[in-house]
């Protein structure tokens, strides 16, 4: 490690010095990203169905004609980021259009699997403002910077605002369809043989109504807060019941806890899976993080998701994401006495836990 900026090479130096202003900049990446699925420019460029040039997406943008140049500008950032690309156009491929890359194909908005409600709903004032609060929150007592700065917890805070709890409940739902429709093709063994199932904190019902689909003579319920489920309807195996995990958990084979434990710290997540365990016959099915052990993490994509999920959750709910080791912990003293753990295809793991 270097003792002076003076020992380092200088190209060193100036890479270091670019690294902190990208981390300073951060926030114009997703503000950016934010503004071009407001716009809709990946559902644009999707419908153009081949590369669209500047002047095409100015004109189907009907944006003020001045505003061209900044559009050429937020594009070239995007692309700079990987989040859309260029290609030639053109008779002679004289031109040079843009065109969605993987990344943007979770932006448009016509996908069982969208994200595009994701990067709206999360840069959000009411989940960005926290942020500027972080370092008053380490030096204070309030449990999470969201409720120092909204005055309640999360979850009261989506209850009195009826809009963005609709809007909170659809991002969820969007971003579970593609694991659980992963997990019951790949992963089918782990719901085989149960005859009923509770999806504990399980949302509008899109993990539940994939397993429901797949598994027709399995008994589902979801398990929600009532505000949040009113008025969905079941279908002959899917129930949806409006209650409090806390409270209580309806009897099943198996309940599945899908991205619901994180969002507690220690003490809830060991009172939820203490109920979970008065309630089942046969296992737990939990669908979440599992950390990599020790300070330093790898600088993958992957491992980058965690680590901001759980910032999410800290700032947010005083959740966390687990290692290994701290859900083993939560188990055992839940009276759980042995768990497999199998990775999922990209950053979550599912865990089942057996008493
Ligand atoms: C992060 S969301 C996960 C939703 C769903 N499992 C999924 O992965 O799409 C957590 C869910 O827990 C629900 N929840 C929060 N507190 C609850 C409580 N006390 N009882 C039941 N559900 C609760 C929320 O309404 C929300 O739907």
């Amino acid at each position: 490690m270097a003792s002076s900026a003076q020992q380092v090479n200088k190209n060193d130096l100036v890479q270091a010095q670019s690294h902190v202003f990208n981390h300073i900049c951060a926030f114009l990446s997703s503000m950016s990203l934010k503004c071009a699925v407001e716009l809709g420019i990946p559902d644009i460029i999707h419908k153009h169905g081949k590369p669209i040039t500047l002047i095409e997406l100015a004109e189907a943008l009907s944006l003020p004609p001045s505003r061209t140049e900044a559009v050429y500008r937020l594009m070239r950032l995007l692309v700079n980021s990987g989040i859309f690309a260029t290609e030639k156009t053109g008779e002679n491929q004289e031109g040079e259009g843009y065109v969605l890359t993987l990344s943007s194909s979770f932006l448009t908005t016509d996908t069982e699997y969208t994200l595009a409600p994701f990067v709206v709903n999360l840069l959000n004032p009411a989940q960005v403002k926290p942020g500027h609060i972080f370092s008053e929150w380490y030096r204070g007592t309030a449990p999470t910077a969201f409720e120092a700065d909204q005055g309640m917890p999360f979850w009261n805070y989506l209850a009195q605002n009826p809009e963005y709890e609709k809007r909170f409940g659809a991002t969820m739902a969007k971003n579970s369809h593609l694991v659980m429709t992963s997990i019951v093709r790949e992963h089918k063994e782990v719901l085989e043989n149960l005859k009923s199932l509770v999806d504990v904190g399980g949302g509008t019902g899109t993990c539940a109504r994939v397993i429901a689909d797949a598994f027709p003579h399995l008994k589902c319920m979801v398990l929600d807060l009532p505000t949040l489920i009113a008025n969905i309807p079941g279908t002959d195996n899917l129930e949806f019941i409006g209650g409090n995990m806390f409270e209580s958990i309806p009897p099943a084979d198996a309940v599945l806890l899908k991205n619901t434990l994180h969002n507690w710290g220690d003490e809830e997540a060991l009172m939820i899976m203490k109920s979970c365990r008065k309630a089942i016959t046969t296992k737990v099915i939990i669908i979440d993080i599992v950390v990599k052990e020790g300070k330093k993490q790898e600088n993958d994509e992957f491992s980058k998701t965690q680590l901001y999920f759980d910032m999410l959750m800290m700032s947010t709910h005083n959740g966390k994401e687990r290692t290994e080791k701290e859900w083993e912990k939560l188990f055992i003293d839940a009276g759980f006495t042995h768990y497999k753990i199998t990775p999922l295809m990209g950053f979550s793991s599912l865990i089942e836990v057996f008493p």
